[in-house]
């Protein structure tokens, strides 16, 4: 809920209002209904598709980047940007796909999906910052197509006495 400045007098009263929020170059046009006691409301994203959004400056913090919902996200699938999510953050991997070391192939199924296990399996802490520079923004909720494995695999079943 957005405190607003003017007081307006119903609920039908709609208004296309442009909230500044992270950084400048992210600025999104929502759509805002106002409410008898003063407040507005986001109702929903209007003009808000993944092409709105460029990688941010790698200086950002995490929790400074841009909200964006998990039904953009997932839009995104179908959309011309290759995005993937890790930890709920959002990177751009549309460039970068073709220059992965690991091949353009493992990172194409996870297009508009979150792929944070799977990353971790192959990667540390290295690999993340590196992939700085393709942070859009940060998420909630997106799914991973896939369900994690164990990690371990142990030698006899739990329980067993082999002894
Ligand atoms: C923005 C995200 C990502 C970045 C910046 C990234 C970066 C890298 C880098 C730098 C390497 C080379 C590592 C080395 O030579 O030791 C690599 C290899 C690899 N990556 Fe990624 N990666 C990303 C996402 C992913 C995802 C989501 C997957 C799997 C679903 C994946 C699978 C792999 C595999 C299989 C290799 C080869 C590992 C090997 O040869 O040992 N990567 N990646």
């Amino acid at each position: 809920m957005i405190e607003s400045n003017d007081s307006p007098s119903c609920w039908s009263q709609m208004r296309l209002l442009r909230i500044f929020k992270g950084p400048a170059d992210h600025l999104a046009e929502r759509l805002i209904k106002t409410s008898l006691n003063g407040t507005v409301e986001l109702v929903e994203d209007a003009n808000n598709t993944p092409e709105c959004y460029s990688p941010v400056p790698p200086s950002l913090p995490d929790d400074e980047l841009p909200f964006i919902p998990a039904s953009i996200v997932s839009a995104s699938a179908t959309s011309g940007r290759h995005w993937i999510v890790i930890d709920n953050i959002i990177y751009d991997c549309t460039d970068f796909i073709t220059e992965h070391p690991g091949g353009q192939e493992v990172l194409k199924p996870f297009k508009g999906h979150d792929c944070s296990w799977q990353f971790w399996r192959f990667h540390g802490k290295q690999e993340l910052q590196q992939a700085r520079e393709l942070r859009v923004g940060r998420t909630s909720g997106v799914r991973n197509k896939f369900k994690e494995r164990p990690r371990f695999v142990g030698l006899r079943p739990w329980g067993a006495d082999y002894l």
